[in-house]
């Protein structure tokens, strides 16, 4: 573990600090190149860009470039850091935007905690990005700055930790379900955490046909109960029950599903006893789960056990989401990312999920193989093929909602250019047919 820290600490220090940098795409080496890239050529560009504002997609980096923003309040399970504290996170958000789909990130660390403030912030920098991913900003407030945002902005805007996490963790249940036999329309589920992420994965578990009525939510004050008046706000009633049920421990009992988004260890091996058979557990608090992967498996044998860590088997976290997401949509030029667009990005990952495995991605994790089952619900983040279902799965959901500003008719050509858009992440490694 010591090891552990002091490596992660150098990761970040060395040999230069921090894990991004700007790199120019076109070369500044002779005069000539002086004179195209800044004054006077560049007025060309400008002139251009001001007769018709569409042509900047084609004379600047804007089209492939997101903003990553953050004011710390709730960084991973970690709670209210700070704006400058979230900045490894959020560098952490652009290494991922970058390796996994090729998309550029300026990472943007807010010193506010005021929704309006960030509001005005985030409008004003439109014309410098494609899309706006908002990260580790807290509930409630989260809601409000992400839904004026998406209104008033011609962007893509997307609040990861609600919709990614969301995604992710729909793709799972699916899966999950698939396995042990239940259904969507029967199961009881509990969510422990109430916020950003937990709100939005309920919402869309309710689309994938789970009941309001088997949906028991909790948070800090144990379960949200019709009539409960302390620690409440609009998005929490939409999921307050008309039930006794007052914690999370009266919550768990019979449950078939536990989805946590809260923080560390609130779960103990009785309540994970008192669920029904074949219980469904995605504890995904970040850094340390609900409870831990070791203490799930070895207190229930039919367990199916999720985290949001990659050391575990089935890490389900918003990595497989964000990247690809905005891959698609900035490919089609979506102006948002509609609930068609999550659904199509969630039933893609789980379609994936139960496809072999190619060699690729048992060299990325030392010669091991996965197969569809209990310990294998999600694909893996170093699968090189999430890239070609997820984006083109998003894409394609966003023509087919008239969503897109920049068609794709080609889908075999575009495939095969994110293909090739990717070797060079992949470059030593080949996939099998
Ligand atoms: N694996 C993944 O991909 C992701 C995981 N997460 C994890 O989910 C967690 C929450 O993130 P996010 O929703 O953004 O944060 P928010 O701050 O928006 O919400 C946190 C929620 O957790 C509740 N909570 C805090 N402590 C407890 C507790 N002991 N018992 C029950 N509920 C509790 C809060 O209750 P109250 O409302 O009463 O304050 C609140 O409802 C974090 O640990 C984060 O790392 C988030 C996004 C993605
Ligand atoms: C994964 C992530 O975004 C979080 O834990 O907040
Ligand atoms: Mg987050």
């Amino acid at each position: 573990m010591e090891n552990f820290k002091q490596d992660v600490l150098n990761y970040h220090c060395l040999p230069i600090a921090g894990k991004i940098q700007v790199m120019p795409t076109k070369p500044c080496i002779t005069a000539k190149d002086l004179s195209m890239a800044y004054t006077p050529g560049v007025a060309l560009p400008v002139k251009e860009i001001a007769a018709d504002p569409t042509t900047a997609r084609l004379h600047t980096s804007r089209q492939n470039l997101v903003a990553v923003v953050s004011n710390g309040t709730a960084i991973l399970g970690l709670g209210n850091l700070g704006a400058l504290a979230s900045k490894p996170v959020m560098e952490g958000k652009g290494v991922l935007f970058k390796r996994f789909a090729d998309v550029d990130v300026f990472d943007i660390e807010l010193d506010t905690e005021d929704p309006k403030k960030i509001i005005d912030i985030v409008k004003t920098m439109e014309p410098t990005f494609g899309g706006i991913n908002l990260e580790d900003i807290k509930a409630p407030e989260c809601f409000e700055i992400e839904e004026t945002l998406i209104d008033i902005c011609d962007i893509p805007v997307f609040h990861d930790d609600q919709h990614g996490t969301a995604i992710i963790s729909s793709a799972g249940l699916i899966n999950a379900l698939e396995i042990t036999g239940k259904k969507a329309e029967d199961i009881k589920v509990v969510f422990n955490g109430a916020g950003a992420a937990g709100i939005s994965c309920a919402k869309l578990f309710i689309s994938l046909g789970v009941k309001y009525e088997n949906l028991a939510m909790c948070d800090s004050r144990g379960v949200i109960y019709k009539g409960r008046e302390k620690g409440m706000n609009k998005y929490k009633e939409l999921f307050a029950l008309d039930t006794d049920m007052r914690t999370l421990e009266d919550a768990m009992k019979g449950a078939d599903v536990f989805i946590g988004v809260s923080q560390k260890d609130c779960v103990t091996p009785e309540m994970l006893l008192s669920m029904a058979k074949d219980p469904i557990v995605f504890a995904m608090a970040n850094p340390d789960p609900e409870i831990t992967y070791e203490l799930a498996t070895a207190t229930r044998d039919d367990v199916i056990m999720a985290t949001g860590r990659s050391d575990y088997p089935n890490q389900i976290n918003n990595v497989l989401g964000f990247p690809f997401i905005f891959r698609g949509a900035l490919d089609v030029g979506s102006k948002k990312i509609s609930e068609g667009m999550k659904l199509a990005a969630a039933k893609a990952l789980a379609d994936l999920a139960r496809q072999p495995l190619p060699k690729i991605v048992k060299d990325a994790y030392d010669g091991k193989d996965f197969t569809f089952g209990k310990d294998y619900i999600v694909p893996k983040p170093f699968d090189p093929r999430v890239i070609e279902w997820e984006a083109v799965a998003v894409a394609k959901a966003a023509m087919e909602e008239g969503l897109a500003m920049y068609p794709i008719e080609d889908w075999e050509g575009y495939t095969a250019g994110l293909r090739k858009r990717m070797e060079k992440f992949w470059c030593e490694c080949q996939l099998d047919e």
